[in-house]
C-alpha cells in the first residue's frame, strides 16, 4: 500500500481510539509540590552499635511544626542549618510536642489524598530519603498502629465507597511494580509467570502508559491489601550494613478510580504512592556484587531525579521553558506527570535523627528545598457522560467520512496499484486497516493470484 495511504489510515485509526479517552476539565493554579519532613527514632542496630559505627547521638531540633534544624555541635547558635517546611513530623521521641505516629499522616496526608482523589485529582506521594531513614515504614509501615500510608489510604477509599448515596456507582483498578537496576517488574503478575520487559510510552491523550502491567480491577479493601502483600513479597529487599531490610528497588503503588454519583459528572483520578529506594553511599552499605550494582543503579535514577527537579526548579524561578531530562531513568519518566504535570504532589523527606548520618541528611534536606519549588498543573478530571457521548458519536461520523474519502481515493488510484510489490505485511496492513468490504473491493486491482489467508499465515509465522 502506498505509504501516504497507509499513514492516513493509520491516523484515522488512532484518531478513532483517541476519542474513547475522557478529557481533563477545570484547571487549577499551579500547586507547587507540598514537602514533609519526618524523623525516626533510634533503631535498634543504632543502639546496639551495628549500624553507623556504633556512635548515637540527636544531631536534629524542630523548633516548630514547619522548621527542622540540623544541629552543629561546634556551634549550638550556627542557624545556617536550618530549614522550612509545609509540615515537619517528629517521630523520634513520643514526649515531644509535635509528636506524629502513622495516624497523624494518614489524617493530615492520606485523608487529603482521598478527598482529591475523590473529587477528580490526580495524586502522588513520593518517600525520598537516604537507606534505613524511614521511607518504607512511611509509606507501608507494619502490623496494627503501625500501618502505613497505602493500607491507611486504601482503608480509607473504601469507607468513601461505602458511604456514597445510592444510585452512585464506582470503579477501581490497582498497579504495583517496582523499577529494579532500571527494569520496571510488574509485582502483580503471578509469579510462575514469563517475565514480561515492561516500557514506558507517552500516550498524546492518556500520558503515561506502561502497555502490559497488570491493572486488577478491585472491589473491597482486603483484596488490595492480598494484592498489596503479594507485591511486596516479590520485592527485592536486602541486608545492608545500614539497614536489615533494604529495599533494593522503587516502588510504586497506584490506584485508579472512576465515580459517578446521580446527576454529576464522572470524576476520574489517578494516585500514585511511591517508596523509592534509598539514597546511599558505597562505602556505608558495604555493598558488594549485585548489591553494588543494584546501589549504581539506584543512585543513577536518584540523580536523574535531582537534575530533573533543578531544572524544573530552575525553570520556575526564570520563568523559562524547561528541558528536564525525564527519559534518562525509568523513575523520572514515570513520575514524569506526577513532578511537573497534571497532579497534586507531596514529598516525605525521611531523615535519621543520628550525627553519623549529618552529611545525608543535610543533602535529603537542600534537595527537598529544591523540590518545594517545583510547581504542577493539577486538573480536575470530571466528565460529564452524556455529553462526552454526544462528542463521541459526532467525532466518529467525521471519522467515518474521512475514512471513506480516503477509501475512494485508493479506489481511484488502483490500476496503478497492480505494479506495486505487495508483501505479506502489506497485505496484512490492508486487512486491518481497510476493513473486510474494502478488503473485497481491491481485489479487484491486487494483482492477480494474491491470496490473503495465506499471506496471513506467513506474515504470523514469520
Ligand atoms: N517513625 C518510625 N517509628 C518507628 N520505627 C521507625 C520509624 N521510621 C523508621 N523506623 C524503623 O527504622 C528502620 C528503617 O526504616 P525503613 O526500612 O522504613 O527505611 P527505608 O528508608 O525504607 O530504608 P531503605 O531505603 O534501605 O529501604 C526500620 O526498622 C523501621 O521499622
Amino acid at each position: 500500500m502506498p505509504p501516504s495511504a497507509l499513514s492516513k489510515l493509520q491516523s484515522a485509526v488512532t484518531q478513532v481510539k483517541q476519542v474513547n479517552v475522557l478529557k481533563s476539565t477545570q484547571v487549577e493554579d499551579s500547586p507547587a509540590i507540598k514537602v514533609c519532613v519526618r524523623v525516626r527514632p533510634f533503631i535498634k542496630e543504632e543502639v546496639e552499635g551495628q549500624r553507623s559505627g556504633g556512635e548515637c547521638k540527636l544531631c536534629i531540633d524542630m523548633p516548630s511544626e514547619t522548621q527542622v534544624r540540623i544541629l552543629n555541635f561546634d556551634d549550638p547558635d550556627d542557624d545556617s542549618r536550618a530549614f522550612e517546611f509545609d509540615r515537619c513530623y517528629w517521630s523520634h521521641s513520643k514526649d515531644h510536642p509535635f509528636f506524629a505516629t502513622q495516624e497523624t499522616l494518614q489524617t493530615e496526608l492520606g485523608e487529603i489524598m482521598l478527598e482529591h482523589a475523590m473529587n477528580g485529582f490526580n495524586n502522588c506521594i513520593f518517600a525520598y530519603g537516604q537507606t534505613g531513614s524511614g521511607k518504607s515504614y512511611s509509606v507501608l509501615g507494619g502490623k496494627d498502629e503501625e500501618r502505613g500510608l497505602l493500607p491507611r489510604v486504601v482503608e480509607g477509599l473504601f469507607d468513601h465507597f461505602a458511604k456514597l448515596p445510592q444510585g452512585a456507582t464506582y470503579k477501581t483498578l490497582v498497579a504495583f511494580m517496582e523499577i529494579y537496576n532500571e527494569q520496571i517488574r510488574d509485582l502483580l503478575a503471578p509469579a510462575d509467570s514469563e517475565i514480561k520487559k515492561l516500557e514506558v510510552k507517552q500516550h498524546p491523550v492518556l500520558g503515561t502508559i506502561i502497555p502490559g502491567l497488570t491493572e486488577a480491577a478491585v472491589a473491597s479493601c482486603e483484596e488490595v491489601l492480598n494484592l498489596v502483600d503479594y507485591g511486596t513479597q516479590m520485592r527485592h529487599v536486602s541486608a545492608t550494613a545500614m539497614n536489615a531490610t533494604s529495599s533494593r528497588s522503587h516502588c510504586i503503588f497506584t490506584f485508579k478510580t472512576s465515580l459517578t454519583e446521580p446527576d454529576q459528572p464522572s470524576k476520574v483520578s489517578q494516585t500514585h504512592l511511591v517508596d523509592l529506594a534509598g539514597s546511599e553511599r558505597a562505602g556505608r552499605t558495604k555493598a558488594t556484587g549485585d548489591r553494588l550494582k543494584e546501589g549504581a543503579a539506584i543512585n543513577q535514577s536518584l540523580s536523574t531525579l535531582a537534575r530533573v527537579i533543578s531544572e524544573l526548579a530552575k525553570s520556575a524561578k526564570t520563568k523559562k521553558k524547561p528541558n528536564p531530562p525525564f527519559r534518562e531513568s525509568k523513575l523520572t519518566y514515570i513520575l514524569k506527570e506526577s513532578l511537573c504535570g497534571n497532579s497534586k504532589t507531596v514529598m516525605m523527606a525521611a531523615i535519621s535523627p543520628n550525627f553519623t548520618d549529618y552529611d545525608e541528611t543535610l543533602s535529603t534536606l537542600k534537595f527537598s528545598q529544591s523540590v518545594k519549588q517545583v510547581q504542577t498543573k493539577a486538573v480536575q478530571n470530571a466528565v460529564n457522560m452524556s455529553s462526552v457521548e454526544a462528542q463521541l458519536r459526532a467525532e466518529l461520523n467525521a471519522l467515518k467520512s474521512q475514512l471513506q474519502a480516503i477509501q475512494a481515493r485508493l479506489m481511484r488510484g488502483a490500476p496503478k496499484l497492480r505494479d506495486v510489490q505487495w508483501t505479506d505485511l502489506d497485505l496484512v496492513r490492508l486487512w486491518s486497516f481497510g476493513g473486510e468490504s474494502f478488503w473485497i473491493q481491491s481485489q479487484r486491482w491486487l494483482p492477480p493470484g494474491v491470496q490473503m489467508v495465506g499471506a496471513y499465515q506467513r506474515a504470523v509465522a514469520f
